[in-house]
This record gives C-alpha cells, structure tokens and sequence, in this order.
C-alpha cells in the first residue's frame, strides 16, 4: 500500500504575525511536492490568522487541545474551537506538554489523590468479596467505580480500566489514560489527530524504547477506535527532540553499546557486569516494530495503512536518509519549520 508522505511543522511557541507571515509566504513560493501532505501547528492565538494567509494546500493544526467540548477549563481550547476557525488537525501528546510543562501530570496527580484513596478501598472491598461474596460489598464498589467516573470527568470510563489501574503503576497508567482521553475526544469531533509518542534517554538506555512505545501506542488503541484514518503517528524520541541528534536512520543498524563505550557528550555507560549489552535502534527499526505490533495487535489493514512521522531534529541535511527508511512515512519538525529549510524537508522524497 502506497501511503501519502506527511510532513508537519511544529512552530511550539515561536513566531509573531511578522514572522508568520514570512514563513507563509516562503512555503507559498515553494515549490512544494504536491503529493506531500503538508500539516503545520501553530500557536493557538494564531491559528485563525494562518488560516486566513495560508494556501489550501497546507493544512492548520493547533498544538493542543482539552478532552471536553466546552466548560471551566481558563487556559484550554476544545477540537470545537479548532474546527470553528477552520483548522482540522491538533499535535497530542507531544512530550513537551508533560516533560517540560508538567501539566497533564499536574493534573493527574491531583486526581490521583482522591483515586489512590479509592482505589485502595476498593481493592480492599474486592479481598473481601472473594472471602464473604456480599453484595453490600459489591454495591460499594459500584458506588466506588462511579465516583471515580467522575472525578476523571469521563462517563465513558470503561470498567477494564480500573482493572488496569489496579495492576499497573497507577501513575502511569492514568497519565496514559489523559492522554487517551484527549485524542478520544479530538477524533470524536471531527479533527484529524498526530499523536506523538517517544522515549526519554534514561528509557533508551535501559533497553526499553519499544516497550515504552508500545504501551504508549496500547493505551490509544481503545480512544482511536475504526478513526485509523484520522490518526498520525508521530514517533519522536524525547532525546532527539531540539538536541541535534537524530535516531540513525538507517534499517537493521543497531548500535550496540558495550560498558565503557563513550557517549557523544564524552560521558560513559555505566557498567552494566554480565547484562546484555544494551541496543539502541535505529529509527527505522523502531518505526518498522510499531508497524508490527499494530499489525498483531489491530490489523494488518491498518499497519499497512497507518503513517508514522518521525520527530526530533530533522533538518534538511538529515531527511533525504530518513525519508529513505520503508518505514518512516514523514516528519514532524520543529525548530526546522521555522526557516526556510522546511521547504527542502517537504520535497525529502522527491
Ligand atoms: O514536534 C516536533 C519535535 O518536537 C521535534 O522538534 P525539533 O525538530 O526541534 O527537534
């Protein structure tokens, strides 16, 4: 299956109405390969100003939303605002939202507060369930499993994921759950959805790239539903992004890091005695396991089908070996996607 190459442009919080106007005009001079499908996000204060200037054939993307139509939310934008001022995509889940801002930790830890509470009491109502079989016992839990519905401000809060909660790291497990709301939310309203996943460094070097991405990817499964077609991967290790360092491009070169190898700053890898070494994957690697872990665990059709971008720091210098990879279906850029090199990063494939 042939999939239509995606690139986007981050702006993050970048550009004034001068500037804007000039990187507007720079892609309007392109020329832009035309069987490129070309995304950018723009702050939200701008996203009706760039749609008002920017040609058809790129397409507006706000950089965030919030997991509710409207309501007491100072600060947040909903997809119903997105979609009012004409722009049909939104960027989730992009690293910076939660490493650098914190924000959807912050929130999540202050409803884990109140959940870890009743969750405990729960799992201490299941124990004695098991031993007694009452039904006082297990009307409290339905009570308990409401309460917690609402203080994740989700009716539609499956019960498996309390099960789910019970048995994962908790915190974990609900900023996942967060995340999965805001693009179950996003694609119900009709926005087209990039949702970014990635490692940190300290994950690479356990080892744990792909366990971490597949559960990330795991976690959106039941939010995206049949909206494949809707959805985006972006796949952007957290250590890449804005760092100048790009995961290798290339397919089945593995760098394998023995203890004592230096790292690129001069600093070592600590001695890990008789574990194996550790391998970092190459970017196609890593896109070419997520394709297979959709196939197995959605669809063939869809893995087939589904683009995964990669993010972290494409240039122009960098993307012709990346959009090489099979696997590696377009970019998601950021600093790049302000100059006037982003118009060489769309034509990668020409
Ligand atoms: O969303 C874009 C990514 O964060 C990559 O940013 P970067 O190209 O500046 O590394």
């Amino acid at each position: 299956m042939t999939r239509k190459f995606v690139v986007g442009g981050n702006w993050k919080m970048n550009g004034d109405k001068n500037q804007i106007t000039e990187i507007i005009n720079n892609l309007k001079t392109g020329p832009l390969d035309t069987n490129v499908e070309i995304v950018i996000g723009v702050p939200a204060i701008y996203l009706a100003y760039v749609k008002s200037i920017a040609p058809s054939n790129i397409a507006i993307a706000a950089q965030n939303c919030w997991k509710a139509p409207k309501g007491a939310f100072t600060g947040e934008i909903s997809p119903a605002m997105i979609i009012d001022v004409g722009c049909n995509w939104v960027i989730l889940g992009h690293s910076e939202r939660r490493t650098i801002f914190g924000e959807k930790d912050d929130l999540i830890a202050e409803k884990l507060k109140h959940i870890e509470f009743l969750l405990r009491l729960m799992v201490t109502m299941l124990c004695r369930i098991r031993h007694a079989q009452t039904g006082f016992y297990a009307s409290k839990i339905i009570i308990l499993n409401l309460r917690i519905k609402n203080i994740l401000a989700c009716e539609k809060f499956e019960d498996e994921k309390l099960e789910e909660l019970l048995n994962q790291d908790r915190c974990q497990a609900l900023t996942e759950l967060g995340k999965t709301l805001q693009v179950k939310h996003a694609l119900e309203s009709g926005l087209k959805v990039i949702a970014c996943i990635g490692e940190t460094l300290e994950e690479r070097e356990s080892g744990k790239t792909e366990e971490v991405v597949f559960r990330q990817i795991q976690a959106l499964v039941p939010a995206i539903g049949d909206k494949w077609n809707d959805v985006v991967l972006a796949y952007e290790p957290v250590w890449a992004i804005g760092t100048g360092k790009t995961a290798t491009p290339q397919q089945g070169r593995k760098q394998t890091l023995h203890p004592g190898v230096s790292r690129d700053n001069g600093t070592s890898f600590p001695d890990i005695g008789d574990e194996k070494p550790i391998v970092h994957q190459s970017a196609q690697d890593v896109h070419a396991a997520l394709r297979n872990w959709i196939s197995t665990n959605v669809s063939s059709d869809v893995a087939a089908q589904i683009r995964v971008q990669y993010g972290g720091s494409v240039t122009a210098a960098n993307a012709r070996e990346l959009a090489a990879c099979p696997d590696i279906d377009g970019f998601l850029v950021g600093g790049a996607s302000l100059k006037p090199e982003f118009v060489d990063i769309v034509n990668a494939t020409k």
